[in-house]
């Protein structure tokens, strides 16, 4: 077991064991949010024909070539296309066929143009411009070419890219099965929400937070329950849990408390304990076990520090378990908006707000930065990081920050 290691030596040593996605089928209205477990590539031309990009007049560019105010080119109408409707009419020397936005240009028309630029009966339009041939025709593939690549393995099924699955008419996607993340949470002093609250207890509020960022990763988020601080009893919770799930995250009992029995029930039931503790604060209690390939993942009690050592250690392991390939969180440089007033002997993780003002992004802090606090989780879009050794700083330093 390493003690007492750096939070990226942590990270990657989780990241780099080995995980087993299985796969299953989704139909389009359950894709979203889930991982792809296929390359997909377009079947279909989109749109699948050229078309119009207008409610307007379909023609030969040609023909307009000596239209002016006073010598309107003056086309016959074919016939009139909606948008649905294949063409009959090939559009020969002196026609024009009326056509709706979205319809397909008729054979031998190579331009369209808006019926407010033209004159128009039933029978007859009347074009006061040259139109170019080529002008203003949507062409086949224009948003997605046949053949192209449109999505790989292990991207995360967005909005727009279950609408480009639409528009290609794929209506089933393979997609990797959520991984089942069972949170079972430590102490004796936890009382479930719905619970009247007894002296000297608390409300389990760790399983509703921890659920929210697994579930955000991509994984299934599983409550396992409570359980006292009693050794045998974890161990034995944990070997429930890891029976029904991919694997555990334990809260509490990470620390080095009489009481605190993360490490010793994990080596109990005969998990290898992979790391204790980290250089880093909040967050630093945690610790990181293998049983039967599975993890156990034994985080802070302190419902701060459990989510700091989720999302800094943990999160690109999780999404690496749902079978994503963007395990990273991104990572972008941000001035301090506030002075910090703290030294940091070891790595600090700060909780606050992406700020943009006058062209720069500011790191705006939280309130309420202790290891125990919950409320500065809200709103937190960004994770600053300060690292080891570093003296107070002034407002406008710029610092690491992870998106979250
Ligand atoms: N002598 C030392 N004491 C402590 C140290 C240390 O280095 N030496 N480290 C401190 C730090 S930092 C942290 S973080 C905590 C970690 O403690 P544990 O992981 O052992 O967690 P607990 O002691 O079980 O609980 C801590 C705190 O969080 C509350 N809690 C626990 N579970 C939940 C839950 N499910 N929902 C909400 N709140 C929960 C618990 O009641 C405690 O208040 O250790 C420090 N001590
Ligand atoms: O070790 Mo605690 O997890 O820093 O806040």
């Amino acid at each position: 077991m390493l003690k007492n290691i750096e939070a990226d030596a942590a990270r990657d040593m989780l990241c780099a064991l080995p995980v087993t996605c299985r796969t299953e089928t989704a139909g389009l209205r359950d894709a979203p949010d889930r991982v792809l477990a296929e390359d997909v590539t377009a079947r279909i031309n989109t749109p699948p024909f050229d078309r119009s990009p207008f409610d307007g007049y379909a023609f030969r560019g040609e023909d307009t070539k000596n239209a002016t105010r006073e010598k309107p080119a003056v086309l016959k109408i074919t016939e009139e296309l909606p948008a649905g409707k294949a063409p009959t009419i090939k559009v020969t020397v002196g026609y024009a066929a009326k056509i709706l936005t979205g319809a397909p240009i008729p054979e031998g028309a190579n331009a369209t143009i808006k019926y407010e630029l033209t004159e128009f009966t039933k029978d007859e339009v009347r074009i006061f411009e040259l139109v170019a041939p080529d002008s203003d025709i949507v062409r086949a593939g224009d948003d997605i070419r046949a053949g192209t690549h449109i999505a790989e393995k292990g991207a995360m099924i967005t909005a727009p890219l279950v609408g480009i699955l639409a528009s290609q008419g794929i209506e089933h996607v393979a997609v990797y099965k959520k991984p089942v993340i069972s949170i079972l949470n430590t102490g004796t002093e936890l009382t479930e929400v719905g619970q009247p609250l007894s002296p000297a207890m608390i409300y389990n509020s760790n399983v509703y937070t921890l659920s929210g960022y697994l579930r955000d990763m991509g994984a299934a988020p599983k409550n396992a329950g409570v359980v006292p601080d009693l050794p045998d009893a974890i161990a034995d919770r944990i070997s429930a849990a890891l029976r029904e799930s991919d694997m555990v995250v334990t809260t509490g009992g990470a620390s080095v408390g009489d009481y605190d029995w993360a490490v010793t029930s994990a080596e109990r039931l005969g998990a290898e304990v992979l790391f204790w503790k980290i250089n880093m604060k909040p967050g630093g209690s945690i610790m990181a076990a293998v049983k039967d390939g599975k993890v156990i993942l034994g985080l802070s009690g302190n419902p701060g520090a459990a989510v700091l050592g989720l999302l800094r250690i943990a999160l690109p392991y999780v999404r690496k378990l749902c079978g994503r390939t963007d395990v990273m969180p991104p990572v972008i440089d941000v001035f301090l908006k506030e002075p910090l007033t703290k030294p940091s002997p070891k790595l600090r993780l700060l909780r606050g707000r992406l700020e943009l003002s006058a062209g720069r992004a500011y790191f705006a802090e939280n309130e309420g930065q202790s290891n125990g606090a919950v409320s500065s989780l809200f709103g937190c879009d960004l994770l600053g990081e300060i690292a080891a050794g570093s003296p107070p700083l002034p407002a406008g330093t710029i610092i690491k920050a992870y998106r979250i």
